[in-house]
């Protein structure tokens, strides 16, 4: 039977301007899973994060996280995101590791109340959890792309969330980190039964390691699981995607497994 849906999106369209970006895209993503988000460059995946996030209003159509309408929604200390952009901070950046992970507690203090010493319990545990413990009082500048994404990992896990979402988090980070950080991620997935939702260009290495993928060109145009997905051959994917796979890989040095 399926678990619990976290992210629900029915009939969801979107335009900033004239041009719909997002067309109708109906996405259910249930507690356990681990989805790879994957399509073509401005095909509207990071647009579509952003709508489920409430960062972006949808013209049409409903999302709900944890059954509620995205816009009632106040448990988002259940949510973790990792953006693309974390991992740029230069060797100068004054915070140490331990306070970047502290401060994904933050939201779930309320103004007045102070770090307890239970608190340092947590961030250390998380740290632990993404294997950088030893790296707590390093300044987060003098981390490499690889590390300083898996402190935002390690700060997205301190308030104990149910579900992260990942926007293309491995851009900046050396292709011989990126198996071990997607090895993090299915830990993590497994492990702590935490649902991922990751927007990727690797689809050889998403594939590999997700549950289930979803390839999106404004509309999604396969949803299932990587399994089913493995099954396809070129002319599928060529169907899903509207054009070649080597297109969709463009700029990305990528290919299909
Ligand atoms: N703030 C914005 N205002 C206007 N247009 C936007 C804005 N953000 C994105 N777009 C446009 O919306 C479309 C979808 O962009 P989006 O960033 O969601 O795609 P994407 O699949 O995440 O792309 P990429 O893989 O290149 O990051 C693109 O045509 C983009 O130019």
């Amino acid at each position: 039977m399926d678990q619990e849906p976290l992210i629900e999106l029915d009939g969801v369209s979107f335009k900033y301007d004239r041009e719909w970006v997002v067309e109708d895209v109906d996405l259910t993503i249930h507690k356990g899973q681990f989805l790879g988000l994957v399509g073509p460059n401005g095909s509207g995946k990071s647009t579509l994060i952003k709508l489920m996030l409430g960062l972006e209003k949808p013209n049409r159509g409903q999302i709900r996280l944890f059954g509620k309408q995205v816009k009632k929604f106040n448990r988002w200390q259940e949510v973790g995101f990792v953006s693309q952009k974390a991992n740029s901070f230069n060797s100068g950046f004054p915070a140490t590791v331990y306070e970047v992970v502290r401060s994904g507690l933050v939201s779930r203090m309320n103004m007045f109340q102070l770090f307890k010493p239970t608190h340092k319990d947590k961030v250390y545990e998380a740290l632990a959890e993404v294997e950088m413990k030893e790296y707590a009082h390093y300044s987060i500048g003098e981390l490499s792309g690889g590390q300083q994404q898996r402190v935002f990992i390690a700060r997205a896990l301190v308030s104990d969330p149910s579900l992260i979402i990942l926007d293309e988090p491995t851009v900046g980070v050396d292709s011989e980190h990126v198996t071990a950080f997607y090895d993090l991620l299915g830990k993590l997935n497994r492990e702590r039964n935490l649902t991922l939702l990751m927007v990727s260009h690797d689809i050889g290495t998403i594939t590999s390691h997700a549950t289930h993928v979803a390839c999106m060109n404004k509309s999604v145009h396969f949803h299932g699981s990587t399994e089913d997905y493995h099954h396809m051959d070129d002319e599928d994917l060529s169907g899903i995607y509207g054009h070649s796979v080597q297109q969709l890989t463009h700029n990305h040095e990528v290919t299909h497994p």
